[in-house]
């Protein structure tokens, strides 16, 4: 362990690396890579949290699992895999939910130092809020596909994880994707799953056998389709008929759930050629089409997959025949879960979003986060600044970029600042006070568990024996009024914000329709700028404004869907659209002659001077080194 060697880091350092509690949230991809670089570095006081058991699918780039261990626990099983690295760190993992009340502020002041290694927004703003009120650092972490970023947090230091608005990410859970798929992207991922099943690196089989288990025992979807040849009708009637039948069997999966398969009418098995070929790409395919393409892709692929290379192929959207498959694998399984068809456009839109998640960059981010832990042990928090992977080498050949300098705290974030007021416009007289807690407080605001008072009456308490029970009421029926204020507070989080209400006639189809606003200008601006924007003066500016086109869509790996990447590793699936970009400043690469492993040792270097000659071609540098800085931040994952 490195800091067990003498001279490798300063004594001092060495000392606090012994001994500085840190909690890891999340074992998945980054987290298996920190605990792993953690105790290597001879981090011995450790504390490791993950809900989670283990999936056939995290098997090809969580490298503190292996077979044995789908099914256990996360945390447990990584903790003891590092433990086979050194025996003499003292490592507890919790199985749980780190929003649990029982992780409350006594748990996280036990710790120098969180890591944030998680998937979803909920919790990162949840720790977020943890460690700000403990007034802990928080190093925040994420990757999609080649991209990725370190960022740290540290109360009145820097920004906190909601200081600037993130998109909303969605997460596709397994078992949506395996069994009960709801919207048209369930089955467009699961399509580019079976093609991996059949043609592509894995020949892993993680479909559910009749006891609702993996099996191993059971003949792979791959071995299967081999011993048939790959018939194509046949290969039809297994996936799309008989798999069914054993999803039905698995009546405790669609017992409490508004959804269950329904079997296709078995006279498709044998239905006439459907032509398709005059249908245009924008247009819709019948079931009948469908089938039809099916049938005509599965030989083309068998063909050019028994002349690959290790019989491997990796799935190309602008391969007509790999379109065709996922366009006909994912509207068929739509017709059997009652999800409406897409067009081939649109799925060749969706699928070719879905890219992959990659062991590498998982890798060289959990090598970032240590080093910002050793600085933030050393307390040089100035030089913690957010830390960028790009999918690109920029103009020096490097692919980690960070930003100049710390990045301000926000002084108008409610979750950081003093200032703890948003206003909320709604229709009173239609949003009700359970869309209030659920919509608003607990999804937009991501409380846990909030209360709501109003001059000391109290619209939602968190503690059901106070037997409140206003849910059904109108905000206005529960006393509120245009301009009221009322307070909503996470206890657990020690999180609270005044909201000031103000009520606006229905606008839409939509009347869950609400907005929250820093305050009310922002809306009387807003509304004054809609006002003088004629419809046909819609500039490109305007367009830019539309929040779906931010929207982060990471899915959950189809199981088992591995392809190569293109460092050899084995990745999964996870599905990316743009990212909003944040501030704009001068950021630097990352060197190994910038990156101060050496300076931890050497205690202080200071930065380097500029020389008067250099000063045009540093200037060129700047303005490139921006252009970097805004092609990371566009992928930065939330
Ligand atoms: N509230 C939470 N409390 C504890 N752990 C969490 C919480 N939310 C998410 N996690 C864990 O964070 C980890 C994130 O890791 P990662 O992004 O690699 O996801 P994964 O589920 O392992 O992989 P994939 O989603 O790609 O199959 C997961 O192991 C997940 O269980
Ligand atoms: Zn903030």
């Amino acid at each position: 362990m490195a800091a067990t060697i003498a001279g490798v880091f300063n004594p001092e350092l060495q000392n606090l690396i012994k001994e500085s509690k840190v909690l890891l949230v999340g074992a998945g991809g980054i987290g298996c890579e920190v605990l792993k670089n953690l105790v290597l570095t001879g981090f011995s006081e450790l504390e490791v949290i993950d809900l989670d058991t283990i999936e056939v699918s995290n098997l090809n780039r969580q490298f503190l699992f292996n077979k044995e261990s789908v099914g256990k626990a996360k945390s447990h099983v990584a903790k003891t895999s590092v433990l086979k690295f050194n025996p003499n760190v003292n490592i507890m993992s919790h199985f749980g939910d780190i929003m649990d009340t029982k992780y409350g502020v006594a748990f996280f002041n036990k710790f120098k130092l969180v890591i944030n290694a998680l998937d979803n927004k909920k919790a990162r703003s949840h720790v977020n809020r943890m460690c700000l009120s403990c007034q802990i650092p928080l190093i925040e972490s994420g990757t999609m596909g080649y991209n990725g970023q370190v960022e740290f947090i540290k109360k009145g230091v820097s920004m906190c994880y909601e200081c600037n608005p993130r998109s909303e990410p969605r997460t596709y859970p397994m078992c949506t994707i395996r069994n009960t798929p709801k919207e048209p992207i369930h089955c467009i991922i699961w399509a580019k799953f079976l093609f991996n099943q059949l043609f592509g690196e894995t020949d892993e089989d993680v479909s559910m056998d009749e006891d609702g288990k993996i099996g191993s025992e059971k003949l792979s979807a791959r071995n299967w389709a081999i011993q048939n040849n790959y018939d194509p009708k046949k290969l039809f009637k297994k996936v799309f008929f008989d798999d069914i039948k054993v999803l039905l069997n698995l009546e405790h999966l669609y017992a409490e759930k508004n959804i269950k398969p329904v079997l296709l009418d078995e006279s498709l098995l044998d239905q006439e050629h459907t032509k398709y070929s005059d249908v245009l790409d924008s247009e819709m395919l019948t079931l009948e089409q469908n089938i039809s393409m099916f049938w005509d892709c599965v030989t083309p692929i068998k063909e050019k997959w028994e002349r690959s290379a290790n019989k491997c192929l990796v799935w190309d959207k602008d391969d007509d025949m790999m379109m065709n498959f996922v366009v006909s694998c994912s509207n068929l399984r739509s017709a059997i879960f009652n999800i409406p068809f897409k067009t081939h456009f649109d799925i060749k839109s969706m699928a070719g979003n879905i890219i992959p998640a990659i062991a590498t960059a998982n890798a060289m981010i959990a090598g970032q986060i240590v080093i910002h832990a050793l600085r933030i042990l050393r307390g040089k928090f100035e030089k913690c600044q957010n830390v960028f992977l790009r999918s690109m080498p920029n103009h020096k050949g490097g692919v980690l970029v960070k930003d100049k300098c710390i990045q301000p705290p926000n002084p108008k974030c409610n979750v950081c600042s003093s200032k703890g007021e948003i206003v909320f416009v709604t229709d009173m007289h239609n949003f009700t006070v359970r869309q209030l807690e659920e919509l608003v407080l607990k999804k937009k605001l991501n409380m846990v568990a909030p209360d709501v008072t109003m001059l000391d009456r109290v619209i939602i308490s968190s503690d059901e024996t106070d037997g409140v029970d206003m849910y059904d009421m109108t905000l206005s029926e529960a006393g509120m009024t245009n301009g009221c204020s009322f307070d909503a507070e996470d206890d657990h989080q020690n999180f609270r914000v005044k909201i000031i209400a103000y009520d606006k006639e229905k606008s839409g189809e939509e009347d869950l329709d609400f907005e929250i606003l820093n305050n009310i200008n922002d809306l009387r601006t807003a509304n004054e700028q809609n006002n003088k924007t004629k419809p046909d003066e819609n500039d490109e500016d305007d367009d830019d404004d539309d929040e779906d086109d931010c929207v982060i869509e990471q899915a959950a790996s189809p199981a088992g869907s591995t392809v190569c990447d293109n460092n050899g590793g084995a990745v999964n699936y996870v599905m990316v659209d743009e990212e909003e970009i944040g501030h704009d400043e001068v950021t630097e690469e990352i060197g190994n002659e910038e990156e101060d492993t050496e300076k931890i040792s050497n205690e202080e270097v200071d930065a380097e001077e500029i020389s008067n000659e250099e000063k045009l071609a540093i200037k060129r540098k700047a303005d490139e080194a921006i252009e970097d800085i805004n092609d990371a931040k566009k992928s930065r994952v939330d």
